[in-house]
């Protein structure tokens, strides 16, 4: 599926991201490409476009700016497999690209390189990222992750291999738990990254984005357990990652009889091999090394084998003076008195006070660098881990860093990515939308159906759209914290009936784009103390609702009043008047044959087109509900008459009465609705 995905995307020059996005809500589009080619693909010399491609635009205004039949463009998006369109269909812009070039509109390069990254990262969004000089390249110490079944010893290891890491720095005992730690071989003197915590979501969300980040894995069997389950999972997600591989076999300390412990090693390596481990026991290359983390038997062994494999693998990355830094921020939080704090993994180039770092929304300006000992540092090489301090806000573990020129460059790109964000939620948005509509459109041609039928019992409600009315809102606000607090204090308000949908809420002005998007949404903008208002803005051509605030509790008693009135009517009858029927004239006119109601008002009073309702008999049955159609005094026609007074009045529609129905006049009163 995935692979399909792409071809399509390909195909059609749009990014694998979205793509996704395009077939995950219409897979018929892709089923419908094939097809659609040879069908529909206008020939002919290419056309230059004479617009500014939208990021959204409905079906109605894409007719419009293509010149051409909205029904002819219903049809050609139908062929595409867009089987939900209409007139009001609302088309995002990889959509509304691929209309085009199906329309054979010829696209300059810089509107395909818009908006289309394939994730929404720094590295997607920054189009800076150096690319890498062969000759700049020097060899890295080796960054190495543990795992294992549970209790098979992957602590014990790290544990070792720390202290061994704290003796040699003799720095008293006392290291920080910064996700990484680096020791140096007892013979060759080299050094070696181990990372402590492999389990945690960074190294979830580095996998994710298919990063490795780590060199080679430590696969670690307890001599006594064997292989296990966990054991199995681990050797799965080695084989789909793609890292080097090394076998440590631990606790061998505690089987003592050489024969028995020669017997369960051979008994693992069996089952290494029967999992397609090539161990170096059938020729592979795979080490399989028995150690005790406990009496450190063998641990030099474990430590010179990741360093022989890592030569093997020959492990470089670049670091010239010049060369970009780049680098994985393993963990984050914020300190009391220090403020925000990364550890970074660096990857590439040298690390040093003052460099300013790209990480997803937020930007560092390095201020100060710690090791793993707390150590204050002056710079940090590649595969080294170190806490870097100096964030605008706390970076998400997991993203990527990438050193950028200055902190303007890094303010750019971070408010081109949340533009991005924004787009994708806004995607997300429009697709409900959509979805809305089609069923609120399919509903409104049933009614019309049935009426015509006139049989109104037969609406198919199965087709009523599901779930709560949307009522759609932009929020602006003057800093993000309030555009945040607005959208919690309103997104829930609503019922099962109608609810607060938050279309996007941002930091700023309205701007163009939150107009159209309220224009094609339907949105009303809420503005949270964003300041004055330009008069362009709030008397805007597209007659958009733009609501200022400056008081959050108003804003949430509008909010609620403006969804309370969405809430269906129901209104209850309010007796106007009562009549009694006490005799029928008929006569004929023009060979028809007319009757009239002879009536006396016995209480309040009627006018001509009020609502009645005929009631008849003890259980005062209404027997018509409808209205007064004439109203005479005598022969005179009279709009209006009061208590006491007897008149002639004819119903619309209806003589089926009798001496002695009561007629009651009303109105329809709307009664209030609370949510
Ligand atoms: N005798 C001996 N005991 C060991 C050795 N390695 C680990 N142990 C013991 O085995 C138990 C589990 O070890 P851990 O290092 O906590 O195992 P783990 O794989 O990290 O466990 P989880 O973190 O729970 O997955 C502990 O009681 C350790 O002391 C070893 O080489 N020799």
């Amino acid at each position: 599926m995935w692979r399909n995905y792409n071809s399509c995307a390909k195909y059609y020059g749009i990014s694998k991201f979205c793509s996704q996005k395009l077939f995950s809500t219409i897979p018929n589009v892709l089923l419908a490409r094939q097809d659609s080619i040879s069908k529909f693909k206008i020939k002919g010399s290419p056309k230059k476009l004479t617009f500014a491609i939208p990021n959204f635009i409905s079906v109605n205004k894409l007719a419009n700016l293509l010149n051409c039949k909205i029904n002819d463009l219903v049809k050609d998006l139908k062929k595409l497999g867009f089987d939900k369109v209409n007139n009001d269909y609302i088309l995002s812009r990889e959509y509304i690209e691929l209309i085009l070039q199906e329309y054979n509109y010829e696209f300059p390069r810089s509107i395909k390189d818009n908006l289309h990254t394939e994730e929404i990262t720094s590295r997607n969004v920054y189009n800076e990222v150096k690319k890498i000089k062969p000759d700049h390249l020097k060899p890295r110490p080796p960054v190495v992750t543990i795992m294992g079944h549970i209790d098979h010893g992957k602590t014990t290891i790290i544990d070792y291999l720390r202290k061994s890491s704290i003796v040699q720095k003799e720095s008293g005992g006392i290291t920080q738990h910064i996700g990484a730690f680096q020791i140096e071989t007892p013979k060759t003197k080299k050094l070696i990254t181990f990372l402590d915590t492999p389990g945690h979501a960074a190294f979830l969300k580095m996998r994710e984005r298919g990063a490795n980040i780590t060199d080679i894995i430590i696969l670690v069997v307890s001599l006594e357990d064997s292989i296990m389950p966990q054991t199995l999972e681990a050797i799965k997600h080695i084989k789909a990652s793609g890292n080097e591989l090394i076998v440590a076999i631990t606790k061998i300390d505690k089987i003592t009889n050489p024969r028995e412990r020669e017997k369960l090693l051979e008994k693992i390596d069996n089952g290494l091999i029967s999992h397609d481990i090539a161990t170096e026991k059938i020729g592979g290359d795979i080490q399989v090394i028995p150690i005790s983390a406990k009496t450190g038997e063998n641990m030099d062994l474990l430590e010179e084998s990741i360093i022989s494999l890592s030569e093997i693998m020959d492990i470089k990355s670049e670091n010239a003076p010049k060369s970009q830094t780049t680098g994985w921020v393993l963990e984050s939080q914020v300190k009391k008195m220090v403020g925000n704090v990364a550890t970074i993994l660096i990857k590439n180039g040298t690390l040093s006070k003052g460099k300013v770092l790209l990480c997803g929304n937020t930007y560092c300006k390095v201020k100060n660098i710690f090791n793993e000992f707390g150590k204050q540092v002056s710079k940090a090489t590649p595969s080294q881990a170190v806490l870097v301090l100096g964030w605008k806000e706390v970076p998400d573990a997991g993203e990527e860093i990438i050193e950028v020129k200055d902190e303007a460059t890094a303010k750019r790109y971070i408010s081109k990515r949340q533009n991005i964000l924004e787009f994708e939620k806004n995607l997300l948005n429009v697709d409900k939308i959509n979805e809305q509509n089609y069923a609120v459109n399919k509903l409104k041609k049933q009614k019309l159906l049935n009426s015509e039928k006139k049989d109104e019992d037969i609406i198919d409600i199965s087709e009523k759209p599901t779930g709560p009315k949307d009522i759609n809102f932009i929020i602006k606000a003057d800093v993000s914290g309030s555009s945040e607090a607005v959208r919690d204090a309103i997104s829930d308000i609503g019922n099962d009936e109608v609810k607060c949908n938050i279309i996007s809420s941002s930091v700023g002005l309205p701007n163009d784009s939150d107009l159209k998007m309220a224009e094609v949404t339907n949105s009303k903008i809420l503005c949270f103390n964003v300041g004055n208002l330009p008069n362009e803005i709030l008397n805007n051509s597209k007659k958009i609702d733009i609501r200022e605030y400056t008081v959050i509790y108003k804003l949430i008693e509008d909010v609620t009043e403006i969804i309370t009135d969405e809430l269906e009517p129901i209104y209850e009858n309010k007796q106007l008047a009562t009549i009694d029927l006490r005799q029928i004239f008929s006569y004929q006119l023009k060979k028809k044959n007319i009757r009239i109601a002879g009536c006396k008002i016995t209480n309040g009073k009627v006018s001509r087109n009020s609502l009645i309702q005929i009631k008849r008999g003890e259980d005062e049955e209404v027997v018509y509900d409808g209205t007064i159609s004439s109203l005479k005094q005598g022969k005179e026609d009279v709009s209006e008459i009061g208590k006491g007074k007897e008149c002639g009045i004819t119903f619309t529609n209806f003589e089926d009465y009798k001496v002695g129905d009561k007629i009651v006049v009303y109105e329809k009163e709307r009664i209030k609705r609370y949510l």
